[in-house]
């Protein structure tokens, strides 16, 4: 049970960018969940089914934290909340619609879930509008921590919280910051089917 995330270092990953296994793409829908997200930690999620996971090329994803880079498909049927933010990660030289992200992977032990999950959250300010239905691309970058169970909802938020400002500061640096130009993440012409595992450094 955790009682005290004090002693957590604020980056993930080694300084000259992310090692194998990642980057490691994931894709989905954005599908309605607990609306536990908003509600009771004020930290929403777009929750992506994980059945019929499109993971580039690999298909399990060990449970935990992650970061990376998320993409939203302009194209898609759903109409898109604008950007709003104005933080370092989201600069205004950076491809639309994509956006700095921490997400966690498996059965959420503070709720007990009997289904395992993919939440993501965007850093950035939607203004309260929600985009379900919207077509998300995930860059996994990095692990951040197992996912873990808490002695209260104040001490998973204030986990989260950390989680946010790792990313933002792991992401931030240069040999993370230009993965968010990454073909498959901006160019939604592009047919998922294409990854393989070896163009993600997935072998065996
Ligand atoms: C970065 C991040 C880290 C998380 N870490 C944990 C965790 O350690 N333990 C846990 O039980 N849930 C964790 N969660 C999941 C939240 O509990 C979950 O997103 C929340 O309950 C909302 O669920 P919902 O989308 O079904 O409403 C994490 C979520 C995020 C975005
Ligand atoms: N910054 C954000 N990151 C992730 N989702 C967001 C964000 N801002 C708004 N949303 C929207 O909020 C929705 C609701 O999230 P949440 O409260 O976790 O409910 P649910 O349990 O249905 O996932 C997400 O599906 C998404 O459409
Ligand atoms: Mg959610």
């Amino acid at each position: 049970m955790q009682e005290d995330n004090a002693q957590r270092p604020l980056v993930a990953g080694p300084d000259d960018g992310p090692e194998p296994p990642f980057p490691i793409r994931v894709a989905g829908k954005v599908i309605k969940g607990f609306g536990r997200g908003s509600k009771e930690l004020g930290i929403p999620t777009a929750n992506i089914p994980i059945t019929g996971l499109s993971v580039g090329g690999h298909s399990d994803l060990s449970s935990g934290v992650y970061l990376g880079w998320a993409g939203l498909n302009p194209l898609s049927d759903t109409s898109l909340p604008s950007d709003t933010s104005t933080s370092t990660s989201s600069a205004s030289a950076a491809p639309p619609h994509t956006y700095a992200a921490v997400l966690s992977i498996g059965y959420n032990p503070f709720y007990k879930n009997t289904a395992r999950s993919v939440e993501v959250y965007l850093i950035n300010d939607f203004g309260g509008r929600d985009f379900y239905g919207a077509e998300l691309r995930l860059l996994i970058l990095g692990y951040v921590r197992p996912e873990l169970d808490y002695v209260s909802v104040e001490k998973l938020i204030e986990d989260i919280r950390t989680d946010i400002r790792v990313a933002e500061r792991s992401l931030g640096r240069e040999a993370w910051r230009r993965w968010r130009e990454e073909e498959w993440l901006v160019d939604w012409g592009r047919d998922l089917e294409v990854v393989r595992p070896e163009d993600v450094g997935i072998t065996g």
